[in-house]
């Protein structure tokens, strides 16, 4: 194993750059006394599906919830479409944004007394209180089916669903806006196996089809195997590095190690590998991913690949 201490390489795209829609920059958070983040910074690269993992408790929530102006933090600087989240300027501003990402949160946070389709009315209403009811109807029944359920799961309520169809009617709530970022939080926690594999698969598919950006917390080993484009660590209170899988797996970090190299984490990697059609070794897939997006980012800075490792190592 090659021990990889790159030189620590904190944000370093302009929050401006198209090709780096979400830019987190030495952010703190803490909840009186407990420091939940401390210097941490993050890139999201356009067009990524990006996992986020860490230990029960790193803060992952947190920092999503930070990144979507849910949880003010105590320093740092964070950078979304564009858009200065710390120092948002007008009511105005804050909705463009807020309209342009959609948020599966733990659990589908669907409204029970509502059905799947009067839940995916909800941001239309918030967003559009001009648009006629007719048209939120359609869109809503469009985007249930977009997410993998039949239209007339569009008139049940949450209750009567799945915990599969629960997750897939939080996602269509989530896309109701046509966003340009998704973000979800464990969406596959609680499912078996086989509706674990199916939801990760619609995630890559609508990320492609849709060319969204995807912000992805996950537990999932297979979910990070089977389509995440690259993986960021948290760990002692930052993110101690970002890559691909094989490229984490080359860094010498107890956690890291432990995490993607333990039993669950092989046993993970060998079943994406059976999986891969024509069976292709999974740092093949990697170094496409890696090449294609090189390709996207070529002009915009020296850092291509973006693996770290910083304090902690
Ligand atoms: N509103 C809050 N008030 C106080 N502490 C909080 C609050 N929200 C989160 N925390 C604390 O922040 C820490 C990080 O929480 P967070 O939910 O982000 O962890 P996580 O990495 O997502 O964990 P898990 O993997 O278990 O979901 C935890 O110790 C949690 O108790």
């Amino acid at each position: 194993m090659s021990d990889l201490h790159a030189p620590e390489a904190p944000a370093t795209h302009d929050g401006h750059d198209p090709d780096f829609p979400i830019v987190v920059r030495g952010l703190r958070n803490a909840f009186g006394e407990h420091v939940i983040h401390e210097d941490l910074s993050l890139e999201v690269r356009s067009g990524e599906i990006l996992g986020v993992v860490g230990g029960s408790g790193t803060g992952k929530s947190v920092l999503m919830r930070s990144v979507i102006g849910l949880q003010q933090p105590a320093a740092g600087e964070i950078h979304v479409l564009g858009r200065d989240m710390m120092h948002e300027e007008t009511a105005e501003d804050e909705i463009d944004i807020r309209s342009r990402w959609g948020v599966l949160f733990q659990g589908g946070a669907l409204f029970s007394t509502l059905t799947v389709g009067e839940n995916v009315e909800v941001p239309l209403k918030q967003f559009y209180p001009d648009m006629s009811d007719s048209l939120r109807q359609e869109i809503a029944r469009f985007k249930v089916r977009l997410s993998g359920l039949p239209e007339e799961a569009a008139l049940k309520y949450p209750s009567e669903l799945s915990g599969g169809m629960r997750k897939r009617a939080g996602l269509a709530r989530a896309l109701a806006l046509d966003p340009e970022l998704l973000f979800l939080d464990e969406p596959t926690a609680g499912l078996d196996p086989i509706g674990a594999a199916a939801f990760d698969q619609l995630t890559r598919e609508l990320k492609e089809t849709l060319g969204l950006t995807v912000f992805l917390i996950t537990h999932d080993l297979d979910t990070l195997y089977a389509i995440c484009d690259r993986v960021a660590v948290l760990a002692d209170k930052t993110v101690i590095a970002v890559g691909t899988i094989p490229e984490l797996l080359a860094l010498d970090h107890p956690w890291i190690q432990e995490y993607f190299n333990g039993p669950r984490g092989r046993a993970a990697q060998a079943s994406e590998e059976r999986q891969q059609p024509r069976r292709e070794p999974l740092a093949q897939t990697a170094a496409r991913g890696l090449d294609a997006t090189d390709a996207r980012i070529k002009n915009t800075g020296p850092q291509g690949t973006d693996i770290r490792q910083s304090g902690g190592a």
